[in-house]
């Protein structure tokens, strides 16, 4: 089907925008946020009780304790398999275990249990446990989960840093040092001061936005370059705010970065310097939390652990570990406090989402304000939830277990909690480090097209993608196979979802603007309104433009993923914010595959999944041709029938017409709106002149001595001048919809 390059590229294209239009069938993934159905351990359940009678994170809380282990060969198989069998501290009384089997004894007369894998399980008493660290191979087949019930000197004792010498030298942190100068790094926010900084954000950020786009607020005349500096500049401080706000809106900004059908392009690049810049948090922090969330201090839980972290996030930093069975790991630990955080941020910006989709110059009647804030907020408390992550990691993992090059770190289930996640540790080099890539004679094409490949099998295949694949996520391993990081966010693609995704693509691929148009409304990506003349146009245009240069002509999927956010502003399209992650993910994949290969083509990787979707497609209208022939004989005979009738209908409207008895009422849309225009720009005159007098008046006043009069004036003055700069955005919005029709 693709016989030239152009055609080829039209049709991948096509997948990309058919893959990604979908809105209410795709939907982020939250496998389960209850604890209820988790494939938690026994041991976990046990401790969060422990948590709870030791609220306070507090070591010598710990009254009275017993070392508690459980030996499994996979962690996911000891959360099935039963509860571990209790020793006391002097590690000799066994219990049964809840699979009711007795616990061995081995030959020095201590407790001996075997593993799922036959070999036997050598138990440590917790005297000796404080005493020596237990070594890898006392605890050799299997991870190792430990409880502490009861106090100890050993346990209160001050904890000396420790270098891990299991680990080669991490790369350098790209963080602030620290997280300790920043307000929201205080774990006890207070709700009203919080709620005021968040306003006074919000409010400054407004005013910025309405002096930029402001004409008449340019001295010496407006020039789209001075606006871009403007803009420049105003994006500069909106990041250095959110930075200043913390987690919530770093989080926000960097989900904005992927949204330039929404905001300007200046934010949008300005914003996606957020990803790497993050303060990190102090590791005496990080350990209690993991304390507090695991239930044990982290000298008794890990072998060793890495104070430094070597990753820092808006939401969490990774530390290195390594288990007592000398499974080397790494722990990803949450901002302590984010969820309280999150709640009073969201409820403001919850309140900021209503205020935008009531203002009419913010687009409020196209744009889903209220939709964007819903998925904002489900995205954030999913990325918190690091139960639903490892399940991510789980079920990618899965889906790829067929596909060697692809490597997904094992999750370490019995040493993870809502807000801990820890993880087989598996080094790569991030795919963006070209010349370490190239030091170690990687080939960076076979790099490049995995990368692509890895992709398009979750889109086109899994249906389970990262939403996330920015090059901090994705690294390579010694012999080449992709790894990936981080799976907060994942999106899905149902499979009656797949289908109309492919009645799209097919339609987009025949360049044929009614019925694409008709499949993004089946999407729900596009709302049916009144007039969609203007919508088809643009639709038409992007088929007949962007979709028709070969990419020698160097149409980059990151071109046609601009055109197509330039056709939705001001239409009525509503592009979920999964369709926007799946354009930035090949956008950047395409970007990382230019830079590590000069003769990189989409195309030629992305051909073959084209092919077979187009196959599909024929296959499954060969079994549709024979209902579609039926439906037009229907249809065929109906007209037929009802044919003569309307004839008759008509010469009968016409001879009403020409009785005079029916008149035709047309309405002239362009002098409408020209007459709209005019009367705005008439108020405008008016709340200038008002406002002129009032100042006037004010200045007199004040000269004569009557400040309180005087102030009154310019107040209502001020009045007038935000009376004149909304009739102006009303008249700037007109000229901008003029333009589009
Ligand atoms: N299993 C692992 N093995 C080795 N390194 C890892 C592993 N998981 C994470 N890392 C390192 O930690 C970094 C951050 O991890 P991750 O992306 O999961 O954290 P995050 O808090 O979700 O960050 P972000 O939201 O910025 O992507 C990764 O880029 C990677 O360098």
């Amino acid at each position: 089907m693709c016989k030239t390059s152009g055609s080829c590229f039209s049709g991948m294209a096509a997948i990309l925008a058919s893959n990604s239009c979908y809105c209410r069938d795709v939907q982020l993934v939250n496998q389960g946020r209850t604890t209820d159905n988790l494939s938690f351990s026994r041991s976990i359940s046990i401790q969060k009780l422990d948590r709870h009678e030791c609220a306070s994170p507090k070591i010598d809380k710990f009254r009275r304790f017993h070392v508690e282990m459980q030996q499994t060969e996979s962690p996911l198989k000891s959360n099935t398999n039963g509860r571990p069998a209790k020793f006391d501290t002097n590690g000799q009384q066994a219990k049964l275990g809840a699979n009711g089997k007795p616990v061995n004894f081995g030959p020095n007369g201590k407790p001996v249990k075997l593993g799922s894998n036959g070999k036997p399980i050598t138990m440590v008493s917790t005297t000796d446990l404080l005493k020596t660290k237990p070594s890898s191979n006392q605890i050799a087949n299997g991870s190792t989960q430990i409880v502490v019930k009861r106090e100890t000197k050993a346990l209160v004792k001050s904890v000396k840093l420790r270098e891990p010498t299991g680990f080669p030298p991490s790369e350098d942190l790209k963080v602030l040092p620290s997280d300790e100068s920043f307000s929201w790094a205080n774990e006890n926010y207070n709700s009203v001061q919080r709620s005021i900084d968040v306003w006074s954000f919000v409010l400054s950020l407004r005013v910025r936005v309405l002096f930029d786009n402001a004409k008449w607020a340019y001295p010496g005349g407006f020039t789209e370059d001075k606006q871009k500096n403007r803009r420049r500049k105003t994006a500069s401080w909106l990041r250095e705010q959110v930075l200043q706000l913390g987690p919530t809106f770093i989080k926000l900004g960097q989900l904005s970065s992927t949204r330039s059908d929404l905001f300007p392009r200046e934010f949008v690049d300005e914003l996606a310097k957020l990803q790497d810049r993050v303060p990190a948090f102090s590791p005496v922090k990080a350990k209690g939390f993991i304390e507090k969330e695991l239930g044990a201090p982290v000298d008794i839980i890990f072998k060793e652990f890495e104070e430094r972290p070597i990753a820092a996030a808006s939401l969490g930093q990774v530390h290195r570990a390594i288990l007592h069975n000398g499974e080397k790991v790494v722990v990803k630990v949450q901002r302590p406090g984010l969820k309280k955080l999150f709640d009073i941020d969201l409820r403001n910006l919850k309140l900021v989402a209503e205020y935008f989709q009531r203002s009419e110059s913010l687009g409020g009647p196209t744009r889903d304000w209220i939709g964007i804030y819903d998925e904002c907020a489900k995205i954030l408390y999913q990325e918190i939830d690091y139960v639903n992550e490892g399940k991510n990691a789980d079920k990618f993992r899965r889906d790829f277990r067929n596909i060697k090059w692809v490597r997904v770190p094992q999750v370490f289930w019995d040493y993870t909690a809502t807000k801990v996640l820890t993880l087989e540790y598996v080094p790569g080099i991030k795919i963006n480090n070209l010349d370490l890539i190239k030091e170690r004679g990687y080939s960076r094409s076979r790099i490049s097209s995995r990368a692509i490949e890895a992709y398009l099998i979750q889109i086109l295949k899994t249906g389970f993608f990262h939403a996330d694949p920015h090059p901090g996520n994705l690294a390579i391993d010694s012999d080449e196979s992709l790894i990936y990081y981080d799976f907060g966010m994942m999106g899905e693609i149902k499979s009656f979802t797949r289908e109309r995704l492919m009645d799209l693509f097919y339609a987009i691929y025949e360049k044929d603007a009614k019925k694409v148009m008709k499949s993004l409304i089946s999407l729900e990506a596009l709302q049916p309104t009144g007039d969609m003349t203007s919508v088809r146009r643009s639709v038409q245009f992007f088929l007949d433009n962007s979709l028709n240069q070969s990419p020698d002509q160097e149409t980059t999927l990151s071109a046609i993923g601009e055109d197509l956010f330039s056709i939705a502003t001001d239409q009525p399209f509503r592009f979920p914010s999964n369709f926007t992650f799946v354009i930035r993910a090949f956008s950047t994949l395409e970007g990382i595959g230019y830079s590590l290969d000069p003769d990189f083509s989409f195309v030629k990787i992305a051909a073959p999944y084209a092919q077979e979707l187009l196959d599909l497609k024929q296959q499954r209208s060969g079994t549709q041709l024979v209902q579609e022939i039926r439906k037009q004989a229907d249809d065929a005979r109906s007209y037929t029938m009802s044919m003569p009738y309307r004839v008759q209908r008509i010469e009968e409207f016409v001879k009403q017409l020409e009785a005079g008895d029916l008149k035709l009422r047309v309405r002239v849309l362009e002098s409408e709106r020209a007459a709209k225009k005019a009367t705005i720009l008439q108020m405008g005159t008016m709340y200038t002149i008002f406002g002129g007098t009032l100042v006037n008046i004010g200045v007199t006043l004040t000269t004569q001595g009557n400040q309180v009069m005087a102030n009154g004036t310019f107040v209502a003055a001020g009045l007038f001048l935000a009376l004149l700069i909304r009739s102006m955005q009303r008249v700037k919005k007109l000229d901008k919809f003029e333009k589009m029709i």
